[in-house]
Parts: C-alpha cells; sequence; structure tokens
C-alpha cells in the first residue's frame, strides 16, 4: 500500500509501481490564480472544487440503471487490466493486427449484469459512452446542473472551440487505459471511485514511442509500461512523469497531446466519470522556438503526408529510413 502520490494525507491507495519516478501534479481550489494559469499556459491541474459535476455525484450503478434510458451503450471487454484503444478503421491497413479488445453495443442494464458478474481475473468490461439524448429525465435534469458557468468560462478565457462531447466513462476496479495523447482539450471530472493518472508532456514524444499515424494504435505508446523492452525503447528508461489520484468530485485538466494513463484503483469498487472535450484554441501567432504540441501536430501531418503519397502502409518504414539515416543520423 502506496500513500497517495496526492499528497493527501490518511487515504492509502493501492497503486502499481513502475520503473520511473514521478511528481506530483497540484490539487488548487477554483479560486486560486495558479489554477488558471496552469490551465492557460497548458499545464495539468486537479480543480477540487469547481462543483462541475456536483449534481452527479449520486449517479451509481442502480441509478443509472433506472433513469439513463433504454439506448445502446459502447461496452469494451477485454481478458486483461488493460483497454488499449484502437481505430476500427485503421484495423485493416495493418497485417495481422489482432484487436486488442472487443466491443459490445449493449442496454445498460446488461452491463450492470455484466460487471456485477463477470470474473476480472478473466474478464473484464468497461462502458465508454457519450451521453446523448436518449438518457431519461432524472439525468437530463442533473446534466443541466452541472457547473456550466465554470466550465464555459474556462473555455471562453482559454479560447477553447466547442464542446464536442461529454463521455460517460464505467470501469471496474483495476481496468486500465494505457498510455495516449488525445487532440482535444480535456476537462476530467470524477463523479464516482478513484481514478490514478499518469501524464507525461507532449515533449515526452521520444521516450514514449507511439505508433505509425496509419495505425490503428495511432496516438498510444507502444511500451508495455509492465515490461519496458528498453532495446527497442531506449528513452523510456529518461520519461519525465507527473502523477494524480482523483477522487469525487475531482476535476483534471488534460491538456491537448499531454499523455495519460488512466487506472480505477484497486479495491475502491468501480469508477464513474465524464469528460467535457473541448476543440483546441485557434493556432497562436507562429514564434520560434516552436512548442512541443507545435511540433507533434507537425510530425503527425506529415507522417500523414508520406502514407497518402504513398498510399502504402508498407512502404512509410523504408521511405523515412532512407530519407533520415546516415542523413540526419
Ligand atoms: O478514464 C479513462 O480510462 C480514460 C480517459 C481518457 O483517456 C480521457 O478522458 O481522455
Ligand atoms: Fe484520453
Amino acid at each position: 500500500m502506496a500513500e497517495t502520490s496526492s499528497g493527501r494525507k490518511c487515504e492509502h491507495f493501492d497503486l502499481k509501481e513502475y520503473q520511473f519516478k514521478t511528481n506530483m501534479i497540484p490539487r488548487l481550489s477554483v479560486d486560486d490564480p495558479e489554477t488558471n494559469r496552469r490551465i492557460s499556459e497548458g499545464l495539468p491541474v486537479i480543480i477540487i472544487d469547481s462543483k462541475l459535476v456536483a449534481s452527479a455525484l449520486h449517479w451509481d450503478l442502480e441509478y443509472l440503471n433506472e433513469n439513463v434510458g433504454d439506448g445502446k451503450f459502447t461496452v469494451y471487454k477485454s481478458s486483461n487490466t488493460k483497454f488499449k484503444y484502437f481505430d476500427e478503421r485503421k484495423a485493416d491497413d495493418v497485417k495481422d493486427f489482432r484487436k486488442p479488445m472487443e466491443s459490445l453495443e449493449i442496454k445498460f442494464s446488461e452491463f450492470v449484469d455484466l460487471i456485477k458478474t463477470v470474473d476480472p481475473k478473466k474478464e473484464r468490461v468497461y462502458l465508454q459512452q457519450s451521453l446523448n439524448d436518449t438518457v431519461g429525465k432524472r439525468i437530463v435534469l442533473d446534466f443541466l446542473q452541472f457547473n456550466w458557468n465554470w466550465v464555459t468560462e474556462q473555455q471562453r478565457r482559454n479560447k477553447f472551440g466547442t464542446l464536442t462531447s461529454n463521455l460517460l466513462l464505467i470501469g471496474m476496479e483495476g481496468n486500465i487505459t494505457p498510455a495516449h495523447y488525445d487532440e482535444q482539450e480535456n476537462f476530467f471530472a470524477q463523479v464516482k471511485g478513484y481514478k490514478r493518472f499518469l501524464l507525461f508532456a507532449p515533449d515526452q514524444f521520444p521516450c514514449l514511442y507511439p505508433y505509425p499515424t496509419f495505425h490503428p494504435c495511432d496516438r498510444q505508446s507502444q511500451v508495455d509500461f509492465d515490461d519496458p523492452d528498453y532495446e527497442r525503447f531506449p528513452k523510456f528508461r529518461d520519461v519525465k512523469c507527473l502523477e494524480a489520484v482523483v477522487e469525487p468530485g475531482d476535476v483534471l485538466y488534460i491538456p491537448m497531446y499531454w499523455w495519460h494513463q488512466v487506472e480505477s484503483v484497486p479495491n475502491k469498487g468501480y469508477s464513474v466519470s465524464v469528460t467535457f472535450w473541448y476543440k483546441a484554441a485557434p493556432n497562436d501567432k507562429i514564434e520560434y522556438p516552436l512548442k512541443a504540441t507545435q511540433k507533434v501536430a507537425m510530425m503527425r501531418n506529415i507522417e500523414k503526408m508520406i502514407h497518402q503519397a504513398l498510399n502504402s502502409a508498407d512502404e512509410v518504414p523504408e521511405f523515412m529510413q532512407n530519407m533520415v539515416l546516415g542523413r540526419y543520423t
């Protein structure tokens, strides 16, 4: 049992240990000027008292089952603790690609049956579904009472684009979303249970070895954090990590292009979270040196261009090697 890295006394969490050290992400009040400073600088921060989802803190499986409506929900099923996202549309571009998890479209009540009956040593489930207009009246009322004032004010100050979705995540304790980055800004609100985040700044790209952009696991690290292959991924030894544990009521700001691994804390019950994803702010005036996020965006565009121009994923590695090896190395 390790003490939480989030600095709270008395609270003990059963957290996995890794071969890299971590620093803590600050937990701050909405009123602390440092909170807005960090958000405007694109740095992660936990906001402890935003009341963003105060109206949803009673969302447990029973209440949701009663009120969430009979629409279909996307539920992932995995034979281990990891739920590695993959893009179905890119699955045919990679020979011998094996889907890391299964996805089901089922009713909420069927998900509840699964979460209550599966043997977590053999099989796990994770619901990940955008909140939509099929939800029942009481959920709509809770949703309308989110602290839209605060979050919309953040959107305005930081010039974020439109709110694209609110993803509802319900996972079993011990479920892990492996390290990846997203191309949107995210206010991640914890409703029930505890999640541990490992975060890595965008400049850690070379240490995390993302899959090629054409790969179904684009935006995710190829490194197995439990058993890193240092021959293939030597720079992973130098990776710099920030860490946080969020509890009900906390909101974690995950800036765009920041890597994150998310672990539902073991022995703390299932976890319920809601994301607030926003489109990026318009590009700033270009100033040199470029920021790490701008370089990541550039690399993605160049990679995609090469793939598209060659019209074949198989030809990309040799092309890139011919361009670089012995010339820029
Ligand atoms: O909570 C999780 O398991 C994953 C969440 C995530 O990756 C996100 O909100 O961007
Ligand atoms: Fe994410």
